[in-house]
């Protein structure tokens, strides 16, 4: 293993990744910090992760899903445990940060736990919602439990407990 952080490669994922993925993000899981993912559930959102790796070896996982035209959310963002501290996640979040802004998306939400993580990276606390009652009904509209949680819907509550909600401007 290099300590190098210029050895770590972020790519998009490809579904071969996916298995490996959801062994990375397990053990967050398992310890409450991340929400646990169905296979299936990864492999039709495999589109909106990166991942990274270094050695050849996958060592960090991470989305973007967009909810609206302006406003993008990153999910899932989980850093190998043997591979914490050493700029793995900070490469995920660079990398779907240039993402977002390809996409033409000027903010970005999170949920989360790690708010120096965040902080560090530019993104800020809000506690109000932070978008407007016409978005606010119309994302009401979406399946996707994410889309629920960053709504901060009653039924979702007990999945977000702790965790802080931030925005950055990008
Ligand atoms: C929106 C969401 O996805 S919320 C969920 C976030 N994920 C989780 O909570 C899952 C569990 N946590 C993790 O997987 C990780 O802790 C993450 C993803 C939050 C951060 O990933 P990491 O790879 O550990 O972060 P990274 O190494 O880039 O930065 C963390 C620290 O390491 C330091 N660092 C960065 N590169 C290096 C390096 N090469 N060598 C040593 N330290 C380094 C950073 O400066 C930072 O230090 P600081 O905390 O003193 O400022």
């Amino acid at each position: 293993m290099s300590a190098d952080p210029s050895a770590i490669t972020v790519r998009p994922a490809r579904t071969s990744d996916v298995r490996g993925m959801q062994g990375l993000i397990e053990p967050y899981v398992h310890r409450r910090i991340l929400l646990g993912k169905e296979l299936v559930n990864l492999f039709e959102a495999v589109q909106e992760f990166v991942v990274a790796e270094r050695d050849g070896e996958l060592v960090g996982c991470g989305a973007l899903h967009v909810l609206w035209e302006d406003l993008g959310e990153v999910r899932t963002i989980a850093a190998a445990q043997g591979s914490l501290g050493r700029g793995v996640g900070h490469a995920m979040l660079v990398a779907l940060e240039d993402r977002a802004r390809r996409l033409g998306l000027t903010r970005l939400f999170c949920l989360t736990f790690e708010t120096a993580f965040f902080s560090r990276h530019g993104y800020a606390e809000v506690a109000e919602q932070v978008v407007e009652p016409e978005v606010f009904a119309e994302l009401l509209r979406s399946p996707d439990g994410g889309v629920a949680e960053f709504l901060d819907l009653a039924h979702v509550k007990p999945n977000t407990l702790g965790n802080t909600r931030m925005l950055k401007r990008l």
